[in-house]
Order: structure tokens, then C-alpha cells, then sequence
């Protein structure tokens, strides 16, 4: 659709963001319950390392953490009075304040007359000197707070034209930091809290102008369609522009880019009144690991279990969303002066305005039917009232008598929405890819080990097989050597014998020969006797 152009609220113009822009879709607009003074009580389950709402229910809740019901969490309202304008300081110069504010006893007097006014009670109740700081302290920061324990939270500004939403909600204190609004002071406190390593932070920033919803970080995305979840109700707007946030800088940047592009015009009621509703959407993921008290199986979507023994650490997941609706201001056409589109505009204005006060009506009576798909801003705000939100609702008013109806009106809008009970839930589910990656690095370590041990193994034998082998190589080389050696002593054996026989032999010879030389001798000896016998004779 075209929109006409408008002046932006703060006068800027939309400038692109130094920072890559991520698209993905929005889930659930969920939150958590809220008190709205700084020692109200949070859920139970709300603190860090406390067990969640869906352990409560025992093992069988731990599915996907949305299966269980939640602890109830009443919408928490504050009333905020903004101090007289210039105009009203002239205009009702001889006149009261329709409202007379009672902070310490937390009521609101709404003089009818003269003599006789209504009185309220709310959860908290800013006085026109109450400062931003104290504001964002008792308004928002409990949620804040809730938002980074894991639960869905909403800050909501609600109020007629000109009384200070967006004074309250959007304001950037560029120029006295006191000035700063509760997004500015929020994403402070956020920044502050989480971990870059571990966790992550994503905003997108829209608006929901004329029942449309338009992305204030890239306007030409402006029939941004809203789905919701048919078994768990929970929201999300697909292809909104998702940005990663790692600081402050980058914030106000996006936060000048949106009001940048936000619709606002100059009416009689407000020179810079918001004509669309504003709706910052903060997600915040945070990991977390805690130790299991009992052994338990996890289901997975597709069926899957996997059994945790107890003792054992599981890797949670906790998703949270802050949304801080800054909505646009109702107003009287007639005394806002509005017509031809700016009068269309209010209509549509009023129309979702209405639609959500028919909802939070249904809601405060227990009404067994609550229209929340009337509008955009009510399916939208689903679980902000009467889901699982933790919300603190600021309403804001003026001092001027002339308004005193449309105070009156919005004083009980707010009395009503404090009837609103939330279930309050914490957004944790198991994180089945940490867990798969970490099983997936302790099996590698498993595979490691078993083939290093298999190496080992191996190598063992290997080395057995060379030892063996050596041994084997030197008992042979000590058998040749002893082969050789026998050799050696047998041959000289061999040989002696033989020099012995050879030494018999000659010695037989030799005795033989003595023999006959000594019968020789014998015979010649013989001879001589013989003769010499014979010339004797
Ligand atoms: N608490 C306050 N103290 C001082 N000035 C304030 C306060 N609240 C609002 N104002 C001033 O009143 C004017 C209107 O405020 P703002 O634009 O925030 O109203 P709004 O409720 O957002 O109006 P709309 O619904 O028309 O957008 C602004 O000039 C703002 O600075």
C-alpha cells in the first residue's frame, strides 16, 4: 500500500544502518508476570538456576517447554501524569488539574466536580515530577529483568494524544542522558547483562499503521503479514528485518531509523502526535545448562527420545522476547481537528484501540470469549494480555479539566487491565543442536580414543613381532656361529687323527725297518761268530 508522507515525530530522516540487517521471522509475542515496584516478587521459577515453570510439572512437561500452564502473573499499571504544556498553562490558568495524584498511598483522585471526585487505586503512581529514570525503574525494569531470566515481557505506553507515550517510551536523551526513555534505558540494562559469546540479541521495529503492519527498519516492506501458531498461539511476522545488536550505538541508530520512518503528524492536540502504534520487539537467546535432578527422556518434534541420566548437564535454550508498544494516542476527532486522512487515520486509531479495550474487558471478566482477532493490534498483543506475558501498562494522562473525559476513559482502561491475569511461562526448551553438537564431539573424542588405542594395540604387536624377529635373526646367526665353530673343531679333530695315523703308521714303519736292520745285525753278528768259530775250528 502508499503511504502519504508524514513528518517523522522527532524530525529525523531515515538513514540506512552502518549494520548488516539480518531478515528472519518474529515468533511468539510472549512475555512474563510483572510487579511494578523495584522489591515486587517474581515468578517463582524465575530465579537463575531455580527450577522453570514447566520442571514444576515434572518430568512429562519437559517436552518442549510448552506444554505446561504457567504461573499467574497479574498485568501490572502505572499512571503517569504529564506536567501542564504551555497551552494548558495558559488556557487553564484559573482551573484545578482534573486529577489530584496521591503517590505514597499509590491512588489517583478524578475530580467530577468541585466538591466531589472518584478515587482509584494503580500499582504505581508517577507524579508529573516523577523523573525518566525513576519511571523506567518501576515500570519497566522488572520486566526487563524477566525478559533476560527467560520469560516474555511487555511494556506498554496507553494514553490520549499528547500525554507523554512516547516521552515515556522513545525518547533517546541524545542531548541530557537523564532524558533517556525506557527503550534507551532497557536495552542499557540488556547490553549489560548478556554475554556476546553465548548469547544473542536481535530487534526489529515496527508499526501497525492504519491495520496494517509496516517495518519500520525497511519501509518497503509495509503488508508485513502476521501468522500465528494454530496449537500455540504464538505470533510471528515473517520477513521482518531481524538486527543483530552487540551495542548501544547500534541501537539508537535503529531507533532513528524507525522513528525516522513512523508515521507522525502535527494535530491540534500534539505537534508531533504518533499516528501508527510503534512496536519494538527485542529477542534475546541465552544458553544455559543445568544439571538434572532425575533421569529423564527428551522428546524431539519428530519423536525422537533420548534418555538423560540424571546428573547430567543439558544444554537449555532460553528464548525470551521484550515488546515495548508504544501505542498511537486516542483521541477525539472533533477536538483534534482531524479530517480528510488525518481523520481516517484517527478512525483507525480508535478502531484498534477499541478492539483492544473490548479485549482486555473480556479478559478482566473472564469472559469465555475474547476477540482478539478483531484487530491487528490485538492478535498482535495476544499474549501480552491473557498469554504468557509478564506486563506493566502505563497510562498516561494531562492535567487539563477540558480532557477530563478522555482521562477519565483512559484512568479506566487501565483499571481494567490491572484485572488481567497472564501465565506467566519461561521460555526454555532444550537445545537439541548444542546437544547434538556436543554428543557429536564426544563421539568424535570416543573414536578418537578407540583409534588411538586400536594404534597402540597395533603398534604393540608390531613391535613384539620385530623383537621377536631380531631375537630369531640372532639365535640363527649364533647357531651358524656355533655351526661354524663345530665345523672348525671337527675338521681339526680330523685333521690330528689323521697326523696320528699318519705318526702310527710311520712308526710301525719305522719299528718295522728297526726290526729288520736289528735281525739284520743279529744275523750278521751271527755270521761273524759263525766264521769266527770256524777259523778256531
Ligand atoms: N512527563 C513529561 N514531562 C515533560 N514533557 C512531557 C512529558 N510527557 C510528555 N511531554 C511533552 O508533551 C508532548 C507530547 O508528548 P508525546 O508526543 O510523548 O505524547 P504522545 O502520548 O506520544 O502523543 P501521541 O499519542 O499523539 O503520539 C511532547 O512535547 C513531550 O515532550
Amino acid at each position: 500500500m502508499a503511504f502519504a508522507s508524514h513528518n517523522s515525530k522527532n524530525g529525523l530522516h531515515a538513514s540506512r544502518l552502518d549494520r548488516p540487517l539480518s531478515v528472519n521471522s518474529m515468533k511468539s509475542l510472549a512475555s512474563s508476570p510483572t510487579a511494578l515496584t523495584p522489591t515486587s516478587t517474581r515468578p517463582k521459577s524465575a530465579a537463575p538456576g531455580s527450577s522453570s515453570v514447566q520442571r514444576r510439572n515434572g518430568t512429562g512437561a519437559q517436552k518442549s517447554g510448552k506444554d505446561d500452564s504457567g504461573v499467574s502473573g497479574r498485568v501490572r499499571v502505572a499512571v503517569r501524569l504529564r506536567p501542564r504544556n504551555a497551552e494548558e498553562l495558559a488556557a487553564d490558568a484559573d482551573f484545578a488539574d482534573c486529577v489530584e495524584l496521591l503517590p505514597e498511598l499509590k491512588r489517583l483522585k478524578l475530580r467530577k466536580n468541585n466538591w466531589d471526585c472518584e478515587t482509584y487505586q494503580f500499582d504505581e503512581v508517577l507524579t508529573e515530577t516523577a523523573s525518566q529514570k525513576r519511571v523506567y525503574e518501576v515500570v519497566a525494569k522488572p520486566v526487563v529483568e524477566s525478559v533476560l531470566e527467560g520469560y516474555n515481557g511487555t511494556v506498554m505506553a496507553y494514553g490520549q494524544t499528547g500525554t507523554g507515550k512516547t516521552f515515556t517510551l522513545g525518547r533517546l536523551g541524545e542531548e541530557d542522558c537523564a532524558d533517556r526513555g525506557i527503550m534507551v534505558r532497557a536495552m542499557e540494562d540488556i547490553l549489560a547483562d548478556i554475554s556476546p559469546e553465548h548469547d544473542t540479541l536481535t530487534v526489529s521495529y515496527l508499526q501497525l499503521y492504519m491495520e496494517t503492519v509496516q517495518d519500520l527498519l525497511a519501509p518497503e516492506r509495509d503488508n508485513i503479514a502476521i501468522v500465528e501458531d494454530p496449537k500455540t498461539g504464538d505470533v510471528s511476522l515473517p520477513g521482518t528485518t531481524l538486527v543483530e545488536l552487540k551495542d548501544q550505538k547500534s541501537f539508537l541508530e535503529l531507533l532513528q531509523t524507525g522513528e525516522a520512518n513512523r508515521f507522525a503528524s502535527n494535530t491540534k492536540l500534539n505537534t508531533e502526535s504518533s499516528r501508527s502504534h510503534a512496536l519494538l520487539l527485542v529477542n534475546v537467546k541465552r544458553s544455559a545448562k543445568n544439571k538434572q535432578e532425575k533421569d529423564f527422556v527428551i522428546h524431539n518434534e519428530n519423536g525422537n527420545s533420548v534418555h538423560v541420566s540424571k546428573g547430567h548437564r543439558v544444554p537449555t535454550i532460553r528464548k525470551s522476547k521484550l515488546l515495548i508498544v508504544d501505542l498511537a494516542g486516542s483521541e477525539r476527532v472533533d477536538k483534534s481537528g482531524s479530517e480528510g486522512h488525518q481523520l481516517e487515520e484517527a478512525k483507525a486509531i480508535n478502531l484498534s484501540l477499541t478492539s483492544l479495550g473490548k479485549c482486555i474487558n473480556a479478559l478482566a471478566e473472564n469472559s469465555p470469549h475474547v476477540p482478539t482477532r478483531d484487530s491487528k493490534l490485538t492478535r498482535l498483543l495476544r499474549d501480552s494480555f491473557g498469554g504468557t506475558a509478564r506486563t506493566s501498562l502505563i497510562i498516561t494522562i494531562g492535567p487539563s479539566p477540558r480532557h477530563r473525559g478522555e482521562t477519565s476513559s483512559t484512568i479506566l482502561f487501565g483499571q481494567r487491565a490491572m484485572k488481567v491475569e497472564n501465565m506467566v511461562k519461561l521460555k526454555e526448551e532444550f537445545d537439541y543442536k548444542s546437544l547434538c553438537r556436543r554428543l557429536e564431539a564426544e563421539l568424535d573424542k570416543l573414536i578418537a580414543d578407540n583409534e588411538r588405542q586400536a594404534q597402540a594395540i597395533f603398534d604393540g604387536e608390531e613391535d613384539m613381532e620385530r623383537k621377536l624377529e631380531e631375537a630369531g635373526t640372532r639365535v640363527a646367526e649364533a647357531e651358524s656361529k656355533v655351526a661354524a665353530a663345530l665345523e672348525v673343531i671337527s675338521k681339526e679333530k680330523q685333521r690330528q687323527q689323521k697326523e696320528l695315523v699318519e705318526m702310527m703308521q710311520n712308526l710301525q714303519i719305522e719299528r718295522a725297518h728297526r726290526e729288520r736292520l736289528e735281525l739284520e745285525l743279529r744275523e750278521n753278528v751271527q755270521d761273524l761268530q759263525d766264521k769266527k768259530k770256524a777259523r778256531l775250528t
